[in-house]
C-alpha cells in the first residue's frame, strides 16, 4: 500500500494503476468506510482512499477542528483490508495558493441538512469535483449514511460529464442500531446508551409504511411517538421525503418509494441517520384479466 500528499505523487501512483475505486473519506475510520473499501475492491483493479478533512464543508462553529483524527491506525486499518494507495493531502495540495473556484449543486442542496448546513453541500461538491479530478477513479463509493450527500454528488457527476459510475452501499450500524459514525465518538456513555431511539424511530416508520400507511403525517407521527420516549435526544427534524428530489412528501407514492431521514444533537455531537422505503413494483395482473388478449 502506497501512501501518498502531493498531487504529483499521487498522479504518478494514479497512472500504474488500472480502473480505479476511490473512497473519499474524512478518516477516523470504521467498519462503514471498511465497507466501501471492500465494495471497490470486488468491482476495480485497484483501490484509491483519500483522508482529508475538509475545511470548505464545515461551517463557523462546527466541529473542524476537533474532528477526530488518526491517520497511524487509518492506515493500518486500510492496509488489512487491501486498499493499494492513500492520498493523504495537505490543506494545501486541495486548495493551492490562489485556489478561487467553488461548485455549487442547486436545487437538492437548499433542504435537510443543506437547509440547516448553509454552505455545507458547496464545499463538498468542491472538494469531490478536485478529489475526481486528481484521481480520475473508475467509480466513487459513497455510503447511504449521509443519503443527501449521495443525491449531491450523482448529481455533481451527471451535470458535468465526469465520467465516473457513483455507487452508494448501505448504511452499516453497531448491534444496537446506531449508525456507525466517526463522530459516534464524541458521545458521552449516557448519550451513547440514548443515541440508538434514532434508528428505532426509523423502524417504527417502516413497520408503519409496511402495515399499509402512506400520509407523511402517519409515517412522521409514528416516528415522534418513539423519538418521545428519550427526551435526551433533542430531534432537529425528521422528513419523508422523495428520494431524488428531496421534496417533503405528504403522500408516498409506492411506485416512488421515500427517504426517511432524521438528524438529532445529543449535547455537542450532531448525529443524521436514514432509511429508505423501496419502491413497490405493482402486483402483476392475473393472466384472466390481461385485456391485450382480447384486442
Ligand atoms: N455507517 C456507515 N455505513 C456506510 N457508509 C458510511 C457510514 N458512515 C460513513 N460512511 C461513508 O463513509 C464516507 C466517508 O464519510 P466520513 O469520513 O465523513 O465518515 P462519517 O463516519 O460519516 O463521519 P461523520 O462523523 O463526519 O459523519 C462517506 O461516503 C460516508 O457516507
Ligand atoms: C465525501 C467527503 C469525503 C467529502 O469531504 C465527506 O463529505 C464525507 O466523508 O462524507
Ligand atoms: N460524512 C459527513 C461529512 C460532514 O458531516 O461534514
Amino acid at each position: 500500500m502506497r501512501v501518498v500528499t502531493t498531487r504529483d505523487e499521487l498522479s504518478c501512483a494514479r497512472a500504474e494503476l488500472g480502473t480505479v475505486g476511490l473512497v473519499p473519506t474524512m478518516g477516523y475510520l470504521h467498519d462503514g468506510h471498511l465497507s466501501l473499501v471492500r465494495a471497490a475492491r470486488s468491482a476495480n483493479d485497484a483501490v484509491v482512499v483519500s483522508i482529508f478533512v475538509n475545511p470548505t464543508q464545515f461551517g463557523p462553529g462546527e466541529d473542524l477542528a476537533s474532528y477526530p483524527r488518526d491517520l497511524d491506525r487509518d492506515l493500518a486499518m486500510l492496509e488489512a483490508e487491501g486498499a493499494d494507495l492513500v492520498w493523504t493531502p495537505r490543506v494545501e495540495d486541495v486548495y493551492p495558493p490562489g485556489w478561487s473556484t467553488h461548485v455549487s449543486v442547486g436545487g437538492v442542496t437548499e433542504v435537510l441538512e443543506g437547509a440547516r448546513r448553509p454552505g455545507h453541500f458547496d464545499g463538498v461538491a468542491t472538494v469531490c469535483k478536485i478529489l475526481f479530478g486528481a484521481v480520475r477513479p473508475t467509480r466513487a463509493y459513497v455510503g447511504q449514511k449521509d443519503a443527501q450527500q449521495t443525491v449531491v454528488i450523482r448529481r455533481l457527476v451527471e451535470d458535468l460529464a465526469l465520467g465516473l459510475e457513483v455507487c452508494v452501499e448501505p448504511i452499516r450500524r453497531e448491534p444496537d442500531g446506531l449508525a456507525m459514525s466517526s463522530r459516534n465518538t464524541y458521545l458521552s456513555p449516557g448519550e451513547r446508551a440514548a443515541a440508538p431511539v434514532l434508528h428505532r424511530a426509523l423502524v417504527a416508520v417502516e413497520e408503519t409504511y409496511a402495515a399499509g400507511r402512506r400520509q407523511a403525517s402517519e409515517l412522521l407521527g409514528a416516528a415522534h411517538v418513539v423519538l418521545a420516549i428519550e427526551p435526551a435526544v433533542p430531534v432537529e427534524y425528521v422528513s419523508v421525503a422523495d428520494p431524488d428530489t428531496l421534496t417533503e412528501l405528504d403522500l408516498v407514492d409506492p411506485a416512488r418509494g421515500a427517504l426517511v431521514s432524521l438528524a438529532a444533537r445529543l449535547g455537542r455531537t450532531r448525529l443524521i441517520d436514514n432509511l429508505v422505503l423501496a419502491p413497490v413494483a405493482p402486483a402483476p395482473r392475473p393472466a384472466g384479466l390481461d385485456v391485450s388478449s382480447h384486442r
